[in-house]
């Protein structure tokens, strides 16, 4: 399982997730990276920590005043972004395009969607992942994977029709060992979530907790 912790705009500290995020992978042998503010990338890189961006505009180099530039945020050390997250959503030719700006910095893609239907239609853009997100659960104390474990399933198999080669996660409300272990035996190949560690106390302990079932 590979599980991306999104700091959204929590107001937590960046740096003492990244570095609780890297000595949990390695202690257990579990992929996890950690996608902060723009700003905290470089910062957050530097730790050692796998690095994602929590989204990239779809424009290239030039007069884009404001735009989230692919090539900057892997320059900062990211190496994959997420695209159209609940919180940040986007038309489907800017998906298409900012697809086409990751890849011209070599960025990994996990495109965001409310249900199975979107998550279709989001693989037919060839992203390296989909992650399905109920918005009505996210940030919230029930987990999808117990909530609406169809959902999860629906996703798998509607992404799985268009391209098997788009791996499918899951995330909202997601904040223990037994929620991930839920969401591997649905399927999902990985965990989005945020409030969960960005707004644990201790977020060494949340993250050991979320890989203990692994
Ligand atoms: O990006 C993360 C997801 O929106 C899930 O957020 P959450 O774990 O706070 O529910």
């Amino acid at each position: 399982m590979f599980i991306l912790v999104n700091l959204k705009a929590y107001p937590c500290d960046p740096l003492e997730v990244a570095t609780a995020a890297r000595d949990v992978a390695d202690d257990a042998g579990v992929r996890i990276a950690v996608s902060p503010q723009a700003s905290h990338l470089s910062q957050v890189a530097d730790t050692g920590v796998e690095t994602w961006a929590q989204h990239v505009s779809p424009n290239e180099h030039g007069s884009n005043t404001g735009s989230t530039l692919a090539e900057a945020v892997a320059d900062a050390g990211a190496v994959g972004t997420l695209l159209n997250h609940s919180e940040k959503r986007m038309k489907l030719a800017d998906i298409d395009a900012s697809l086409d700006a990751a890849d011209r910095a070599n960025l990994e893609t996990i495109v965001c969607a409310n249900n199975p239907t979107q998550v279709g239609a989001a693989a037919a853009l060839s992203p390296d992942a989909v992650a399905v997100e109920p918005p009505e659960l996210i940030g919230g104390d029930v987990s999808v994977s117990t909530a609406d474990p169809g959902i999860v399933e629906d996703a798998v198999d509607a992404a799985a029709a268009v391209d098997e080669n788009v791996d499918v996660f899951c995330g909202a409300g997601v904040s223990s060992g037994d929620d991930v272990v839920a969401a591997q035996d649905l399927g999902a190949t990985g965990i989005l979530l945020a409030s969960g560690v960005a707004k644990a106390d201790d977020p060494k302990a949340a993250l050991e907790d979320l890989v203990s079932g692994l």
